[in-house]
């Protein structure tokens, strides 16, 4: 193997014992950053780390699975002792990881153990000139980052590298037994908020509300718009449910849900990238806002400048007209 070669190891993310799309985009992006699925690694934390870990090799990368009881849930001490672990077991020059809630905690902190540069939310990456692209801005601009360290830690934004495609033949899973536990943070629990099941997932029609819909009261008109639809459910961007408009269930992006329905219709949101990556895979987009610069208008199918307030009744009346 060439000595230039630069290997990347990927920190797998599951839920409910699923690996998740994210971790499909981090394995292409480490492709990418490495030259061949060859130089690539993945690394599973788990409980009991077997199925992830096997799921991840029919996607033909060797599988390092860490099991143990302090990896059962995720606590920051304790999975970026166990990175920095599966680090160790080859010459890795990345270590590329979701950006989402867990690579936005995990991500510095390995990056500071490790002495490695850090770079999140990345959308594009090139290797060859050292060069790692992100949205800033809400998305209005992009930035070029050329890391100053050797080893790089990179957050890769889901909705932006595709998902790599399963192999002919699986790649070697290695299972081990993880029995540290962090010195410093204890799990205590999780609790699943409140509120009902807004079939968010399922919905073909979802109609997101933003911060420019104003108050908790124009909720209601976005309610009205949805309950035009079968298969429908309400929306938030982050910021309409931080104002307590809308349940964390409802919130949308990097953070929040990610859906794919048929029809998306955004009512005062500005389109910022960590809302977009939720939303990027609906078939037919309506965007109202009173900005014609809004960054969702980029996106849209259907740019509607307009005052969503004026807009909505006027929308609700004339479906209920046809
Ligand atoms: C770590 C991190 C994670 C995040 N995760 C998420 C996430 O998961 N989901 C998410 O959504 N955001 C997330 N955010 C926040 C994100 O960056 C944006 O701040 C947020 O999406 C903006 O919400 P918004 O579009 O409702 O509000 P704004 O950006 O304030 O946009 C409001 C829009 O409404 C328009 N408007 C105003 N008045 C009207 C009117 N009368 N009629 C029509 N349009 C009007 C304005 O022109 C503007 O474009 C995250 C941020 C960080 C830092």
């Amino acid at each position: 193997m060439s000595s230039n070669v630069k290997k990347a190891l990927v920190v797998a993310e599951h839920k409910e014992g699923q690996i998740t799309p994210a971790t499909l985009e981090c394995v292409e992006c480490a492709r990418i950053l490495a030259g061949s699925l060859e130089n690539v690694q993945a690394v599973v934390l788990a409980k009991n780390a077997g199925a992830a870990a096997a799921q991840v090799a029919e996607f033909g990368v060797q599988v390092l699975g860490f099991s143990g009881e302090s990896l059962e849930h995720y606590t920051g001490e304790a999975f970026r002792n166990a990175v920095l672990e599966a680090a160790e077991t080859d010459d890795f020059a990345y270590i590329v990881l979701p950006h989402t809630s867990l690579g936005m905690d995990l991500g510095p902190a390995l990056a500071a153990k490790w002495g490695a540069s850090f770079i999140s939310g990345a959308m594009e990456v090139k290797p060859e000139e050292n060069t790692f692209i992100r949205p800033v801005f809400n998305g209005k601009f992009s930035q070029e980052i050329k890391p100053m360290a050797d080893k790089v830690v990179v957050g890769a934004l889901p909705g932006s590298f595709g998902q790599v495609e399963k192999a002919s033949a699986p790649g070697e899973v290695t299972l081990k037994d993880y029995d540290k536990s962090p010195k410093g943070t204890l799990y205590v629990g999780a609790e699943e908020t409140e509120g009902a099941d807004l079939g968010l997932a399922q919905a073909q029609v979802v109609i997101c509300a933003g911060r420019g819909m104003g108050s908790e009261e124009n909720i209601e008109l976005v309610e009205e718009a949805a309950a035009l639809f079968s298969r429908s459910a309400v929306a938030g961007s982050r910021i309409a449910c931080d104002m307590g408009w809308l349940p964390y269930k409802a919130q949308i992006g990097v953070t929040g849900q990610t859906v794919a329905p048929k029809f998306y219709m955004g009512c005062g949101v500005s389109g910022a990238f960590q809302h977009v990556v939720g939303m990027s895979g609906s078939q037919f987009v309506v965007s109202v806002n009173t900005d014609p610069q809004a960054p969702i208008f980029s996106i849209s199918d259907y740019c509607i400048v307009e005052d969503a307030m004026e807009f909505l009744p006027a929308f609700v009346a004339a479906v209920k007209e046809e």
